[in-house]
């Protein structure tokens, strides 16, 4: 059995808000905090593969309070589960107001990322938790797995309906 742990895989980055994040309200755009989310969970997640993966699916998706100028974004990622070709990193945006050092937690999330070559698999068949928060995280990894596998089948009819034709020529 070979383990890794979730502090072996941990990526902390922090990010400065600017103006070139911000929407219309003012706040950071969510698509922003998505991309910014995704180069995060990957480094954790080829921590464990050292090998090409791609983001296969993004879920339990909150944005949970507005980023905005003046603030700062601590991302955290770690992996909290492995499959074969699949494995599953929890990602937290942590904000900091700079001028009053006021935390929050701004966004959550987990992704799921899959070995691009088909012929490889990781090597790790566990993850070992150490902190409480990552304890419940990877406590909950068999659950949310087997509940992205039942999504996938009941999406399968959705996408063989979806049509592929020219919409000018309907
Ligand atoms: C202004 C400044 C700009 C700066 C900017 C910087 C941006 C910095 C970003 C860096 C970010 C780097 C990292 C991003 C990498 C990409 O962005 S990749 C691009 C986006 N993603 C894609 O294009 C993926 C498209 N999808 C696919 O290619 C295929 O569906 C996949 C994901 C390879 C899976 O296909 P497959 O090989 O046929 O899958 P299959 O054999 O059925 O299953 C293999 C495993 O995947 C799992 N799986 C498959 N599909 C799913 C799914 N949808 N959900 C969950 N699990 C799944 C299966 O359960 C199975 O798990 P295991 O039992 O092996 O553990």
């Amino acid at each position: 059995m070979m383990k890794i742990n979730c502090n072996e895989t941990l990526a902390v980055s922090l990010h400065r808000v600017f103006n070139a994040d911000l929407n219309e309200h003012g706040t950071v755009f969510g698509g922003r905090i998505l991309e910014l989310v995704d180069g995060e969970a990957s480094v954790a997640a080829m921590r464990v593969t050292r090998s090409t993966v791609v983001t296969a699916a993004m879920d339990h998706v909150q944005f949970l309070k507005p980023f905005h100028l003046q603030d700062s974004m601590c991302m955290e990622a770690y992996v909290t589960g492995v499959g074969h070709r699949s494995l599953e990193v929890f990602v937290k945006v942590i904000g900091e107001h700079l001028m009053t050092g006021e935390r929050f937690v701004g966004f959550s999330c987990f992704m799921t990322y899959v070995i691009q070559d088909p012929q490889k698999s990781i090597k790790y068949d566990q993850v070992i938790p150490q902190t409480a928060e990552q304890k419940a995280m990877v406590a909950g990894y068999a659950t949310r797995r087997q509940h992205r596998k039942e999504n996938r089948q009941k999406q399968a009819a959705i996408i063989n309906s979806i049509s592929k034709d020219k919409p000018w020529e309907n």
